[in-house]
């Protein structure tokens, strides 16, 4: 009895000590708990953004930054993202990139749900604008914002193939530059020259011309579905049937986009058709260009050379017979690779998003 009125005691308090405690933790576990079911529940109604790639800080600080309720993932690895992964992630909006296949696979795993698609390009052929019509989905893309910078590379391209300067450079680190010799690393020279440019109707065209004017160039010539006055006119260009574009053109220049009809428009009936000396460039998409027919025409010498920043596929593999020619420049698409511009590529395809997001209309948004 001593023993238990002096245990007894203390054991009742502690054990009523002990009830409020796990009353109170129980009562906040609880509080916890329920707060997070209702999150849970809010968050299952936000619309949720899912980002295919590691974007530009531009981009990703107007999506954190909007102040609006939206759950935003995003893709953080290097290669680009799984196609499992992208069928998991996405939701209602998605961020993509010209790399992400946004096709009717995409769309029939989504059901519903996706609403909005923002391609950080100015390029859509990776998306079906088809099953994007169909399903009602919204679609923005970034022209403009990159023509200066592929204006920019089209030229050192065209520059770069024209005068050699890969084989020149190479020949020079490697022993094979001896005495000057008159007609050793000879290219070919823009000033007095026609320049043919296939496809106007994207500004990039007339970006171009107007840089290549300064070099003394004679004559532009382009062709495209129909002529373009008001645009030709800003850079005196003549309207031409695409066979008098290849058979004029000392240098021709793809701009145009890939869609069903360009689909390798750049074949062998167009090769057949140009100079022996004259010069290819591609800073479109590879899908325009008929690659075996381009080899043909490099390898038994109907046009002289060829600038590509763009191919089918990407990247090309490494062992690929284009790889092989001296007279082929290929360069890893990075036409549109400056910081400013892959920026403003980022912001103003995080714009479009979150303008759809709001049920605005967006910046620069595709007419389906
Ligand atoms: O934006 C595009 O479509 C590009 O190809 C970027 O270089």
């Amino acid at each position: 009895i001593l023993k238990s009125q002096f245990v007894l005691p203390p054991f009742l308090m502690w054990s009523r000590c002990r009830f409020r405690a796990v009353n109170q933790v129980l009562l906040s576990e609880f509080n916890t708990w329920s707060k997070l079911e209702a999150m849970k529940k809010v968050q299952q109604h936000l619309p949720k953004i899912y980002v295919t790639r590691k974007i530009p800080a531009d981009g990703m600080k107007i999506l954190n930054q909007s102040g609006l309720h939206c759950s935003c993932k995003s893709w953080m690895g290097h290669p680009p993202i799984y196609r499992e992964s992208l069928l998991k992630g996405i939701r209602n909006l998605i961020y993509c990139l010209l790399s992400d296949k946004i096709n009717k696979y995409i769309n029939k795993s989504i059901g519903p749900n996706l609403k909005i698609v923002s391609t950080m390009s100015v390029g859509y052929d990776h998306v079906s604008l088809e099953e994007l019509k169909k399903r009602g989905i919204r679609l923005g893309y970034t022209p403009d914002v990159l023509t200066d910078a592929v204006a920019e590379l089209t030229i050192a391209l065209l520059l770069t193939t024209s005068r050699r300067l890969i084989e020149a450079v190479d020949e020079a680190k490697n022993g094979g530059w001896g005495t000057w010799k008159p007609l050793w690393m000879c290219g070919y020279q823009l000033s007095q020259s026609t320049v043919g440019i296939l496809g106007l109707g994207r500004i990039e065209g007339v970006a171009v011309a107007e840089r290549l004017k300064p070099f003394g160039i004679k004559k532009f010539i382009y062709s495209d579905i129909a002529p373009l006055p008001e645009i030709a006119a800003k850079i005196q260009a003549e309207y031409v049937p695409l066979d008098v574009l290849a058979r004029e053109s000392d240098f021709l220049t793809v701009c145009c986009a890939l869609t069903p009809e360009t689909q390798s428009i750049c074949n062998k009936h167009l090769f057949s058709k140009m100079k022996p000396t004259s010069v290819f460039i591609n800073t479109s998409r590879g899908g325009v260009v008929n690659q075996d027919d381009l080899y043909q025409a490099l390898v038994s010498g109907q046009i002289a050379a060829a600038g590509l920043d763009v191919t089918v596929p990407e990247p090309l593999p490494t062992d690929h017979p284009l790889f092989k020619l001296k007279n082929c420049v290929i360069l890893p698409h990075i036409a549109s690779a400056t910081l400013s511009t892959r920026n403003a590529m980022a912001a103003l395809a995080a714009n479009n998003l979150l303008a759809g997001l709001k049920g605005e209309p967006m910046p620069k948004e595709l007419r389906l």
